[in-house]
């Protein structure tokens, strides 16, 4: 029998599967977060990207790998709130229909302005936004979504502009950074807790990280091409992430645990 993997379908962990090889021993599942996260507990893949905030309302069953996420520290450029009237006048808010964490994080971030806002769960993008005040976007569909608003590419990637025509990008992990001075872990790759994930596996995982991370500039231009994304924009937005569980991030990811009231297991694999 094949161990199956859940992959993301997003250009964001691109760097973690460029170069990771499918087999017989080892099959990949596709999926966006709440698809994978189900996918998980049910039982249909072995060892899979989960949204941290799934994974730790449901810590009683599943464990993470003790090197692998999907995190960052300031901006994210993919988990963007889209909106046409300023942040403290929200009232009604569209959710993308993708994500566990990146909904908890905005709702938070939200209240901890002390905001009452509407949320609807529904999918689609900008246009949206004809019905509700925001839209919350992640993954490809943000990414393609923000570099359609550019008028041209930055000069530098300090000039990213977070308001173009009548609509403004909130970023969230920028938000969550202003708020902690912490980095935000956006998802951790889990097994279920009585199913170790095997060494080889996971040898495999990070060897493919490790050539992916050393050969950004392919991986970004297969990516730019893909989603049609200018490549030095997809280059520093795969650049800027954080895939590998490191100590500051698994403090971001106790400070979200907090936030939203859960527990923080701080239990992972040894492998
Ligand atoms: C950074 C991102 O994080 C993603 C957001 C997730 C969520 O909100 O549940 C889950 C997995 C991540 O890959 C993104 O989608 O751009």
């Amino acid at each position: 029998m094949s161990y199956v993997l859940g992959v993301p379908r997003y250009a964001n962990t691109s760097p973690l599967y460029h170069f990771l090889q499918e087999s017989e021993e080892l099959q990949f599942r596709y999926g966006v977060p709440t698809e994978l996260n189900q996918w998980l507990l049910e039982g249909s893949v072995d060892l899979s990207l989960v949204s941290s905030y799934f994974y730790l309302a449901n810590a009683d069953r599943l464990r993470p790998l003790p090197d692998f996420s999907v995190a960052d520290l300031g901006p994210v450029y993919s988990v963007n709130l889209f909106h046409k009237v300023p942040w403290d006048r929200l009232k009604r808010v569209a959710l993308t229909t993708e994500s566990a964490t990146s909904v908890r994080l905005l709702r938070y971030l939200l209240e901890a302005d002390g905001l009452r806002v509407e949320y609807t769960s529904e999918a689609g993008g900008l246009e949206l936004l004809e019905r509700y005040d925001g839209v919350l976007l992640i993954g490809d569909r943000a990414i393609q979504t923000y570099a359609g608003l550019l008028p041209a590419l930055p000069e530098s990637v300090h000039q990213v502009p977070w308001q173009v025509g009548g609509v403004q990008v909130t970023d969230l992990s920028m938000k969550w950074y202003e708020r902690t001075r912490l980095p935000f872990v956006f998802a951790v790759w889990a097994t279920r807790k009585d199913e170790p994930p095997p060494p080889a596996v996971v040898r495999k995982l990070r060897a493919a990280r490790q050539k992916g991370l050393g050969n950004l500039e392919t991986v970004s231009l297969a990516e730019a091409r893909r989603l049609g994304v200018p490549q030095p924009l997809m280059q520093h937005y795969l650049w800027n992430f954080r895939y590998q569980l490191e100590a500051p991030d698994r403090l971001g990811l106790q400070a979200f645990a907090e936030a939203v009231g859960l527990a923080y297991p701080d239990d992972y694999w040894d492998v």
